[in-house]
């Protein structure tokens, strides 16, 4: 299986503050890799570094086969942010004609990706509204739509499910396993356990470091727990008794 994230002995921080030690990852082709992790244990760090916004203090962090920070590589990834960065301004088409058009989609790829990505979130009966007018949720499922609509190699999904009902979240969920069975890869970080459990790979993050990684099962038995919940649990308490 070829690689498509790999990250090596990865130290992280701003300044002087170190948010993360000695990260180690490999993600390949057609695998989904949750990152959790408490509130500011580094997971936005880690994202922002995979994707080129921040240059490793130490280590390397490569993509799709290139040494990151690489600004090419850009348009073959897709990037759902924290916060939505998106033209209140404009309608939701606009909004996604623009970031197609960033993304490198001519207008024909546009008139067919447009429908396809607004679709994936229930969107298409509310394209043509001004995103001022659009709720929390809306406007996250807009983010998401930005995200997938050029049909990247890599998705990359910061907390993707916040204010997303469970009837939506399970409808993307069901989309993003057919995307990685297209053989894309998707990297997201989630606090909410049912994302954890959908994902193929896991990387638990606190205090800066990967406390447990690997397949949901594989940890739930390694842990002789439940849910990953409890893998997370029980991981953060062996990390306390060791420091
Ligand atoms: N631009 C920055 N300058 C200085 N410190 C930062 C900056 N961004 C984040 N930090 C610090 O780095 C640490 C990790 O933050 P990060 O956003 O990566 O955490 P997170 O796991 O994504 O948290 P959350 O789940 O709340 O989004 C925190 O202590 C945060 O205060």
């Amino acid at each position: 299986m070829a690689t498509t994230i790999q990250v090596s002995n990865l130290k992280q921080g701003y300044g002087k503050t170190i948010v993360l030690e000695d990260i180690n990852l490999t993600v390949h082709n057609g695998e989904i890799l949750g990152l959790i992790g408490p509130s500011g244990a580094g997971k936005t760090t880690l994202v922002s570094t995979i994707m080129g916004m921040l240059r490793p203090q130490e280590g390397t962090v490569t993509v799709l086969g290139q040494k990151m920070p690489n600004r090419k590589l850009l348009a073959k990834i897709g990037y759902m942010a924290q916060t939505d960065a998106l033209y209140s301004a404009l309608t939701a088409r606009e909004n996604l004609k623009f970031f197609g058009a960033m993304q490198g989609l001519g207008s024909a790829d546009l008139k067919k990706q447009i429908p396809y990505a607004a679709g994936i979130v229930n969107l298409n009966p509310d394209l043509d509204k001004y995103v001022k007018d659009y709720s929390g949720g809306m406007k996250r499922r807009l983010s998401l739509a930005i995200a997938l609509v050029s049909n990247p190699d890599l998705l990359i999904l910061d907390e993707p499910t916040v204010g997303i009902d469970p009837e939506l979240r399970q409808q993307i969920w069901a989309e993003l396993h057919n995307i990685a069975k297209e053989g894309k890869t998707i990297l997201l970080t989630t606090h909410v356990m049912e994302d954890a459990e959908q994902s193929d790979q896991l990387m638990m993050i606190r205090n800066g470091i990967a406390i447990a990684q690997g397949t949901p099962d594989q940890l739930i038995k390694d842990y002789q727990v439940k849910t990953v919940e409890d893998v997370f649990l029980k991981a953060g308490r062996q990390q306390d008794a060791h420091s």
